[in-house]
Formats: structure tokens, C-alpha cells, sequence
């Protein structure tokens, strides 16, 4: 029987489009007489305002909802900055893709050996003793808190920067549903590992009241559920010190709201020296979860954003959005062998030296696809 899966693939803004065509590259080397890949792409961010004046429209939401997983590259940019408002700015368009999803977990890896050690050693910052052994995945809670809370804006102002802005505020809330249902996801990512990794949960429960309910419902969460996996809790400032100190104390999964997780999960791209190779996945449940009432939903999208100013000139790093081909068979499509030949590809091509020159490579964003291409 061949087995068809439905991928809406978004490449969005910026450099999206160069990154997404070489991820549908490598994606359709895997069609074999049983297995083919469906692909719908639609526009989302900036270049859905242009088209639309919506930064995401219903019909691409229901699209995303009715199909397998979706490939997302990045949206935003300077030719929209002005119209950043909320939920209806090109980012925004992302933000309600999350939101219509109910992709509560975003799952941000990083290691020192993943993509490859040899970019981790060349490229970090940091000295080869200090990132050795680094392994953790943030698991960023991506449906709540401060993104999407009550906003109040002045209404007066137009253009913004041009007039002053006297007063704004983002809710910041919590329900303990929502802390808890991540907080289970984190503890079976920690129980898929042996010995089980521990969870360090981030808040700020000196501070703010969402974080103390955090703090109680996490707590409660893996004590009464996962009382085989050990809890961390360690609060978010001090754990951004950590990552830059001694970033291998964190290793295991790292748990955290939507802000914190969102600031922790770039600041990781500096223990591999750059964002172009990290992948991440937004997902409403690990696969098999019993716990899932809708269909599994998981959208795959790199951790860098849409690099204007590199657009349009075949340089950017393609890796990220080709590693989240790998996360999507993963997560979504029941295709761990896959994932890995993939992850073997991309670390081959990057120990090769074929690079793009945010890696002080010479290469072109297609000459690296196609260099993974060839490598599988
Ligand atoms: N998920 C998303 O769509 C997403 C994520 C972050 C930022 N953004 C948007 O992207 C725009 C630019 O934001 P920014 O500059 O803060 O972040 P960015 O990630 O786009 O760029 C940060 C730096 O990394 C470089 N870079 C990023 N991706 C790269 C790649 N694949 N290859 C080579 N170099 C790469 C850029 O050239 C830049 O120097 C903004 O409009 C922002 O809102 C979107
Ligand atoms: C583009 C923006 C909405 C997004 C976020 O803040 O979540 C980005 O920074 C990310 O990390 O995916
Ligand atoms: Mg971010």
C-alpha cells in the first residue's frame, strides 16, 4: 500500500523560501514507490499581509490543521515593521498558527555533537571544555504567557517609533493546565533517555506570580506522575548565566514558559556558534500520547528568523530547515531511520568543510543542498 502524508510547507519570508527549497529537496528524496510526500505550500507572514492583508488566513490555518505536520521557515522582515501589531504582524501570523495548532511544546535541541562537533568546535565561543559533552533539548511552553495574554496598546499611535507609546502592557498568565500538560510532555522526553534525564524547570517564582504557580504545578506534576525523574528548579536569570558557565549542568530537559524558553533557546545557538543549524519542533503531544484529543499535530521550524539582509542572495545556511525535515519524520511521520540518515548527511557535508559563509564557507545555499542530497 504506499503511504501518502499531507506536508503544507510554508517558506514565508527572508531568506524562508531560499532555506525551505532545499528542505523539499531533501524531503523528496525519501518518495519511494510507497511512500509520497502530498506538499501544499501557502504564504504566511509578511508576504500573506502583502497578498491577503492577513498574516496568516483561516483557509491556511484549516490547511495546517488537516494536514500531517507542516515545514515552516520564518517570517518577518523591515519591509512590515510598521505593521507589527499583536497577532496581525507578520510574526504574528506564526503566533496563530501555534495558537490554532495548540502546539504547546516547542522542542529546541542542542548539543555539542549535533549537527556536528566539528562546527561546535570551530564555531562556539565558547573554549572546547566548556561545551564537551553539552546535550539538552529546551522544551519551551508555546501556547501561553506572555505572547498571548491580553494586550493593551495605546490606541492613538500609528506608525510605530513615530509617536510615543505612554503606556502598554502584555499579560503574563498561567492556567495550571497549561503548566501541566508541558510538564508531562517534558517527563516523557526525560524518560525516553537512560538513565532518564533529569527536568530543570526555569521560572522566575522570586518575582512573578505565573511563575510561582509554575513552580507548584510542575513540582506537583512530577512528583505525583514521574516520580522516577529527578526535578531541577533553577531560576531563569541564573540559568542563562549557567549556559555560558557551565553549560553541561543543564544537560537533560530543560523546561520552560514561553518568554524564558524563547530567550533560553537562542542563547543555546551560542554553545554551537551560530543559529543556522538548530531545528526545532512545535508539537501538541509526543508520539503515541494517549492523552491526545485531536489528531498529532507538529510544525517544524529552524530557531533563526527570516536574515533579511542575506535575502535573496543564495547564502544563507540551509541546515536548520533541512534538520527540521529530520525532527518532522521523527515526531511526525513515524520515520526515525530517516531522521538519521538525514542527521548523517548534514554531518558528513559540515565536516566536509562544504559550508555557507555565516560558517566561513564559500558554498551557496543549493550548492549545500544539493551537497546533502548527494550524501544520503
Ligand atoms: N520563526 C521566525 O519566523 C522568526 C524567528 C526569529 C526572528 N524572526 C524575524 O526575523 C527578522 C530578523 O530577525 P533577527 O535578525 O533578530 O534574527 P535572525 O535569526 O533572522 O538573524 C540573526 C542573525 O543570524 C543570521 N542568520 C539567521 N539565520 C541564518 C541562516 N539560516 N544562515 C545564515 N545566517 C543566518 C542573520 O544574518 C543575522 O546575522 C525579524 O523580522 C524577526 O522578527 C522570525
Ligand atoms: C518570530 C517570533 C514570533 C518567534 C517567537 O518569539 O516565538 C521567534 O523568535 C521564535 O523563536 O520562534
Ligand atoms: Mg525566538
Amino acid at each position: 500500500m504506499v503511504k501518502s502524508h499531507n506536508i503544507l510547507v510554508l517558506p514565508g519570508d527572508g531568506i524562508g523560501p531560499e532555506v525551505m527549497a532545499e528542505a523539499v529537496k531533501v524531503l523528496e528524496t525519501f518518495e519511494t514507490s510507497e511512500r509520497k510526500f502530498q506538499l501544499r505550500q501557502e504564504l504566511i507572514g509578511g508576504c500573506s499581509i502583502d497578498a491577503t492583508g492577513k498574516s496568516v488566513t483561516e483557509e491556511v490555518k484549516q490547511a495546517a490543521l488537516n494536514s500531517d505536520a507542516v515545514l515552516f521557515a520564518a517570517v518577518g522582515g523591515p519591509k512590515w515593521d510598521n505593521a507589527r501589531r499583536g497577532l496581525d504582524g507578520p510574526e504574528g501570523g506564526l503566533l496563530q498558527l501555534r495558537k490554532a495548532m495548540d502546539i504547546y511544546a516547542n522542542l529546541r535541541p542542542c548539543s555539542a555533537t549535533s549537527p556536528s562537533a566539528s562546527i561546535a568546535k570551530e564555531f562556539s565561543p565558547f573554549r572546547e571544555k566548556i561545551i564537551d559533552g553539552v546535550d539538552f533539548v529546551v522544551v519551551r511552553e508555546n501556547c501561553g504567557g506572555a505572547y498571548f495574554g491580553r494586550k493593551v496598546e495605546d490606541p492613538t499611535y500609528e506608525n510605530m517609533g513615530l509617536i510615543d507609546i505612554l503606556s502598554a502592557m502584555d499579560e503574563w498568565g498561567y492556567s495550571e493546565e497549561e503548566i501541566k500538560r508541558v510538564a508531562r510532555l517534558s517527563a516523557e522526553i526525560a524518560l525516553r533517555h537512560d538513565p532518564p534525564w533529569p527536568v530543570i524547570s526555569l521560572d522566575k517564582a522570586n518575582v512573578l506570580a505565573s511563575s510561582r504557580l509554575w513552580r507548584r504545578v510542575v513540582e506537583k506534576t512530577i512528583a505525583e506522575e514521574y516520580p522516577q525523574v529527578k526535578l531541577v528548579h533553577q531560576l531563569a536569570d541564573s540559568a542563562s548565566l549557567i549556559m555560558a558557565t557551565n553549560p553541561r549542568s543543564l544537560n537533560g530537559v530543560i523546561l520552560a514558559d514561553n518568554t524564558f524558553g524563547d530567550m533560553l533557546s537562542d542563547q543555546a545557538g551560542s554553545i554551537v556558534g551560530t543559529l543556522g543549524v538548530l531545528p526545532s519542533a512545535s508539537l501538541n503531544g509526543l508520539p503515541g500520547d494517549k492523552n491526545l484529543k485531536t489528531r498529532p499535530y507538529g510544525l517544524y521550524e529552524p530557531t533563526h528568523g527570516s536574515a533579511p539582509t542575506i535575502a535573496g542572495k543564495n547564502i544563507a545556511n540551509p541546515v536548520a530547515m533541512i534538520l527540521c525535515v529530520a525532527q518532522m519524520f521523527r515526531y511526525s511521520l513515524d520515520m526515525e531511520r530517516e531522521a538519521q540518515q538525514v542527521e548523517d548527511a548534514v554531518r558528513k557535508v559540515l565536516d566536509s568543510g562544504l559550508r555557507t559563509p555565516d560558517l566561513r564557507g564559500k558554498s551557496s545555499t543549493t550548492e549545500v543542498g544539493d551537497a546533502i542530497v548527494a550524501a544520503l
